[in-house]
This record gives structure tokens, sequence and C-alpha cells, in this order.
């Protein structure tokens, strides 16, 4: 898939699901729960023990599903990602060389940043989108004032992002959003309540349609 596709599909789905678990047991079912309340585009975490692993089966598994790798710190870990599978990556710091190895190969990054000089140093560097983290402290208002003097840089706002507050994030110029823990719920993942994490995926895809 090419680069501006995969752009196109997250910039359209508006969230991607984060899943951040102890273990990578049932995470194929869990994608397929998000999957059945609505979205397709996917991060594994590099936290989660067999991440590589996973992405690779579930992307050979599921073909049509937008699986991307996150939490990932140096190229050496994107080059394994993409070689498995991500259609993108993303980063919870400023990793210039992970940007560089991402653009070689034309795959998408976002690429974690704060502060506005954070931000202006990931897009110079060559990021797809900033991945604003942790979102949740400043919230959507800080977005807004980022947008402000910086509208030309995609922002995806990660950490703390909730179905009540995606809408605000979007409204206030976010590109996407990432939402983890508020969306696979630990207890779910582990009691593999499926119908838990598609009731929750439908709550996040109702609060985007209804800024359409
Ligand atoms: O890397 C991002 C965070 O783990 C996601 O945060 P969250 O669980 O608050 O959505």
């Amino acid at each position: 898939m090419k680069k501006e596709s995969v752009l196109s599909k997250l910039r359209a789905e508006k969230v991607v699901a984060l899943i951040r678990a102890e273990n990578s047991d049932g995470l194929l079912d869990c994608a397929k729960a998000l999957a059945e309340g609505g979205l397709t585009s996917i991060e594994l975490t590099m936290t989660t023990p067999g991440a590589i692993r996973m992405l690779e089966k579930a992307s050979a598994e599921l073909p049509d599903f937008l699986f991307g790798l996150g939490t990932v710190l140096d190229a050496e870990t994107a080059r394994a990602g993409i070689l498995a599978g991500a259609r993108f990556i993303v980063t919870p710091a400023l990793r210039p060389d992970v940007i560089t190895l991402c653009r070689r190969y034309s795959v998408p990054v976002f690429c974690g940043a704060f502060t506005p000089t954070e931000i202006v140093n990931a897009w110079e560097a060559g990021a797809d989108a900033a991945k604003v983290f942790p979102a949740e402290f400043f919230g959507p208002a800080y977005i807004k004032s980022i947008k402000g003097p910086l509208p030309h840089i995609e922002i995806v706002p990660t950490g703390g992002v909730t179905a009540t507050n995606v809408g605000d994030f979007l409204k206030a110029g976010a590109m996407a959003t990432a939402a983890g823990s508020s969306l696979v719920e630990a207890a779910a993942l582990k009691s593999r309540d499926w119908a838990a994490i598609t009731a929750k995926a439908r709550a996040f895809c109702e609060a985007v349609s209804a800024l359409k």
C-alpha cells in the first residue's frame, strides 16, 4: 500500500486503536472485535511482549486492516516492524533516526513531540505527523493553540483520548487521534470480553460520525 493511501485511510478513520497489552494472547481476536465496531487502523506497541511476531501474523491473516508498530525507539526496531508488515510507525519521542529510516522506505511515521519546538523539529525532520503525547494534560485546547501558528503541521494527539473527548481533539484541528486504555481496556483484554471492545470502538466511531 502506498504511503499516501495509508495516510488517507488514517485521516478518514480518525481513530487509531492502540493496543498495549501484557502479552500478545488474543490480539487477533481483539483486532477483529475493533473492526466489528468500525476501527481497522491498529497500532501494536513494542511494550507488548511478542509484538513483532504478532504484527507479522496479524498482517498476514488480516490484510485489509492497517497495522502499525508503536513505541518504536530506534531505527532497528522500525525496520523490523516494516519487514513484519507495519504500514506505519509511531515513536513516543523525537527520534530522528527512526524518521530517516521510515522515509527511506516511504512508510508513514508519527513522531512523539510535545512542545512547539519539538513539534517543529519533528516536522522538519520529516515526520508525517507529530504524535502530541501525552495529550491528556493540556487537552484539546492545547492542540488548538498549537495549530494557530502551525496550521500546516499534522497532529495526532495521543494519551487520554476517550470517546467523550475525541470529537474535541478533532475539532481542535487534529488530523487523527490514537486511543489505548480507554478503548482496549486491560480488563476486557484479560477477560477476552470482545463485545466490550466492540462497543467501545462503536462509541468512538459514533463520536467521529457526529462531527460530519
Ligand atoms: O503511547 C500512548 C499511550 O500508551 C496511549 O495512552 P492511552 O492509553 O491514555 O490512550
